[in-house]
């Protein structure tokens, strides 16, 4: 599948501090990319320099398969919808209004304004004072704006923060449903692993400006892999008996954990131990949850 955007070895600078490292970033066509990471891990940065609103102090940028440079920009990001930190719009004006302005900037035909109302579920409220509506009707309307000119690629920065619970669940399906109704590409970042698992089909995690994971979310899931917990009175021991016949521990306070096994495999190890004189007082199974991964992977704690 062609990569909508591709980053090499993008970097940012900020003062003497390298905020962005290295990122090889890939958005596959059609994908709902999730980019997730802790408060502060670069993800805005990032997404500022593929919307040409920040420079990068090294590395490349292509989008729709052409390297992004001073001459191309424009004319690339034009077929780019972005929501990017929370939109300003003109408060004494209507929703229906802000969009004619915005009309005119993208020099889009007005028609447009009704489609991406309806879109957004915002048909209704179309007439009322910006300055009235809720949070969450700002996003819509923000998210309303993105979709004028039915770009291919969306890029969207945290689209569900200060939303609340039903404005999140919103938000989240209406992003669900863009490529498959639309054929767009939609990157959208979030620091909530949960909101991410919800939606995205595709993956990338940042972590103090370094990618360190990039796959599908179906690959995330797989490293969620059920595992045994064996507690005994003598864990050293039963640790070596486990090792000489091949199977993998890793010591977990008390307990020492072992790769899932079937239950044959696992009665012979116990009565291996057994027969060895380790005396098991506790066999539990193990679940590693996306958000333990999310902590092996950043080494900080996920928010839900
Ligand atoms: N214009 C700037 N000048 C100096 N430092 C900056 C600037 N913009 C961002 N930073 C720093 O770069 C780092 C990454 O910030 P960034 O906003 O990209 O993080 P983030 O992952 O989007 O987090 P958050 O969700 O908190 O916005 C932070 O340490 C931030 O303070």
């Amino acid at each position: 599948m062609a990569a909508i955007i591709q980053t090499n070895g993008l970097c940012k600078q900020y003062g003497k501090i390298l905020r962005v490292k290295d990122l090889d970033l890939s958005v596959p066509e059609g994908a709902v990319y999730g980019f997730l990471g802790p408060n502060g891990a670069g993800k805005s940065t990032t997404l500022k320099m593929i919307l040409g609103l920040a420079k990068p102090t090294a590395g490349s940028i292509t989008v729709f398969e052409k390297t992004v440079n001073s001459k191309n920009r424009m004319s690339i990001l034009k077929n780019v919808g972005s929501l990017i930190e929370s939109p300003s719009y003109y408060g004494h004006l209507s929703g229906h209004e802000n969009l004619q302005i915005i009309c005119t900037l993208k020099s889009v035909p007005e028609k447009e304004i009704e489609r991406v109302l309806q879109i957004v579920r915002l048909e209704k409220q179309k007439d009322k004072k910006v300055s009235q509506y809720s949070l969450g009707m700002k996003q819509r309307l923000g998210l309303a704006c993105a979709l004028l000119g039915s770009p291919k690629l969306l890029i969207l920065d945290e689209p569900t923060n200060g939303l609340d619970p039903a404005g999140i669940q919103e938000m989240r399906e209406l992003i669900c449903s863009l490529p498959k109704e639309y054929g767009m590409t939609v990157l959208v970042s979030s620091h909530l692993l949960s909101e991410i698992d919800q939606m995205a089909t595709n993956v990338g995690i940042i972590s103090k400006g370094e990618l360190i994971f990039q796959s599908s979310l179906a690959a995330l899931h797989q490293k969620s892999s059920r595992r045994i917990a064996i507690r005994t009175l003598d864990n050293a021991r039963a640790a070596s008996v486990l090792q000489e016949q091949g199977i993998g521990v890793e010591m977990q306070q008390n307990y020492l954990l072992l790769p899932e096994l079937d239950d044959p495999e696992l009665a012979r190890h116990t009565m291996r131990l057994f027969e060895r004189n380790v005396q098991i007082v506790r066999i539990e199974q193990r679940e590693k949850s996306l958000e333990d991964i999310f902590l092996e992977l950043t080494g900080r704690a996920v928010s839900l």
